[in-house]
């Protein structure tokens, strides 16, 4: 059985100038231990896709789905506060700034604390002791002494420690990383990638991992979807994807590999257009 399942999601966002569609009839299927990578260019929908998943919206989007199950239960009938015993707990999600991520008013130790006291309802001295051996999982120096720091004190690639801690802290069943690496020092970006892809085979947990870049889908990824413009464009087993595109857009992102999709952003449709004509033109 599938850990999540989507099916026909279409997600709509009221603006001042009328209704405009960002997800666009997605469907996709994530099971346990499996890593799914979503790929796409600025735009197409691949962030919003996942916070339709996680509910967390704001009220201008509109949400509809055939089908949005997460570990067999209906999360379309669901209310707020049933949503939010999974949200956090079972599905977690890390994202791209992770100093923005987090609270700069409290210290990590206490927002890390705040999750295992909200879902799992440790008392005092085992939250500590917890958090401790998370921030210790993750790779955090000093992590007793750290507990006691602020976001501000820490540097882009510890928070981003301290985010995944936090997202792991429940063992979850399905974490989603929201270009987890895109902010981050390329020196850093390795290291966070290996972590990721070390805590989910040590907790057998499904991930998704939204990306731009092809060389992270190539490293992480067992199946890909393609996403432009709010649409499934292609879906494939990762070599599949890579040995025989069968969309066009697929094939235009892979032409342009290595020398533009390795940055941060990969390029739009346009870019590559109108290199292969400037190109053809030479
Ligand atoms: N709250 C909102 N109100 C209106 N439009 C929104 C809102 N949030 C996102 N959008 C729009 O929805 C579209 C899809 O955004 P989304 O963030 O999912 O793209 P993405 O593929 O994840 O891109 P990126 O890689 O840049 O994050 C974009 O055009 C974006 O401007």
């Amino acid at each position: 059985m599938a850990l999540l399942e989507i099916e026909n999601l279409v997600v709509e966002f009221q603006t001042s100038t009328g209704t405009f569609r960002a997800v666009d009839g997605v469907s996709m299927k994530v099971s346990a231990g499996e890593v799914l990578a979503i790929v796409g260019e600025s735009g197409s929908g691949k962030s919003v896709s996942m916070l339709a998943a996680m509910g967390l919206l704001p009220w201008t989007a509109k949400v509809t789905a055939d089908k949005l199950v997460f570990d067999g239960r209906n999360l379309l009938g669901m209310s707020g506060t049933e949503r939010r015993k999974i949200i956090g707990k079972d599905m977690s999600m890390i994202f791209q700034e992770p100093i923005a991520s987090l609270n700069p008013c409290f210290t990590v130790g206490f927002q890390i604390e705040e999750v295992l006291r909200i879902h799992l309802g440790l008392g005092k001295a085992e939250r500590r002791k917890r958090a401790i051996e998370l921030f210790d999982a993750v790779g955090i120096p000093n992590p007793a002494e750290r507990l006691g720091h602020f976001p501000h004190q820490m540097s882009g690639g510890q928070c981003q420690r301290v985010m995944i801690a936090i997202a792991i802290a429940c063992n979850p069943k399905l974490l989603i990383a929201d270009e987890p690496t895109t902010a981050l020092d390329v020196t850093i970006q390795k290291q966070i990638l290996d972590l990721l892809m070390r805590l989910q085979t040590e907790h057998g947990m499904g991930l998704i991992m939204i990306t731009h870049n092809m060389g992270v889908v190539a490293e992480t990824a067992d199946r890909v979807i393609v996403q432009y413009k709010g649409r499934k464009m292609e879906e494939a087993d990762v070599l599949s994807l890579f040995e025989a595109p069968k969309s066009d857009y697929t094939r235009a992102l892979l032409a342009a590999l290595p020398d533009n999709a390795t940055g941060d952003r990969l390029p739009t449709i346009g870019e590559i257009f109108k290199q292969t004509s400037e190109g053809a033109a030479q």
